[in-house]
């Protein structure tokens, strides 16, 4: 049995009147919901990507075999503060301690999402891990990888539309969080997208010599797609491929 959030609030910018460019997700995973045994394979872990070493050959190959193979890494030395990450964390901390109906006052508030196994109708998602309690598995040959954070790192992953702009090169990988029976876990996703007036397809300089794997349409009509589609596992995926 596949096992589920019981809480997660998506936090739309447009909530603060901010543009909606990187709408941010805070999932809060408790004990009481539906458990099931999971089949995972603990051996292997995701790429870890050193950030500050990115102006050098090997890390920038590191990082392209990381969005071939896995479609999912850690990052370090990232050059994001330890107090602000401190402060992501508290704050995380702190929207979960308020009322239900605090929560709530997101307009948007309606589209919550659970995390069942899917993969994500972003670009990139940046991932923090707000507190030490494990619970993100990708999957990977068939099987459920968990992924084990850094402390202080940030996991991304490629999005379904990375995917496509790559023209397949780049994988968006399917991945779903599980409860863990005795603690509260809870992690903060950043979801980054192209900007409307634009395009979603495979870049032309990859379809020059090779066939173009998936559909050219605008970045509103994906995402009117994303909004009114069964959202299931890679489903905007099966929806672009040609
Ligand atoms: O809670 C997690 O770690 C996973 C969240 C996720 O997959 C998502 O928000 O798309
Ligand atoms: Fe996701």
């Amino acid at each position: 049995m596949e096992t589920m959030v019981d809480s997660t609030v998506q936090l739309e910018r447009s909530c603060f009147q901010e543009p909606r460019q990187h709408p941010i997700q805070i999932h809060q995973t408790r004990d009481r919901i539906r458990c099931g045994l999971v089949s995972a394979n603990e051996s292997r872990q995701i790429p870890v990507i050193d950030v500050s070493k990115l102006d050098h050959d090997d890390e920038q190959k590191k990082l392209h075999f990381a969005c071939k193979d896995w479609g999912f890494f850690q990052i370090i030395n990232h050059g994001v503060a330890g107090e602000v990450i401190e402060k992501m964390k508290t704050d995380a901390h702190e929207f979960f301690n308020l009322p239900l109906e605090e929560k709530m006052v997101c307009a948007q508030a309606s589209k919550v999402l659970g995390a069942s196994p899917h993969s994500d109708a972003t670009a990139l998602t940046l991932l923090f891990h707000a507190n030490e309690v494990e619970g993100l598995q990708i999957k990977k040959d068939q099987k459920w990888v968990p992924v084990k954070p850094i402390p202080g790192a940030f996991t991304v992953n490629v999005g379904d539309v990375l995917e496509i702009l790559s023209n397949g090169e780049y994988k968006s990988i399917e991945h779903r969080a599980v409860v863990d029976p005795e603690k509260e876990r809870m992690s903060i996703a950043s979801f980054h997208n192209q900007i409307m007036g634009t395009q979603i397809g495979p870049l032309p300089d990859l379809v020059k010599t090779k066939k173009a794997l998936y559909r050219t349409i605008p970045v509103e009509e994906f995402r009117k797609m994303k909004l009114t589609s069964k959202q299931d596992g890679k489903f905007m995926i099966r929806k672009m491929k040609l």
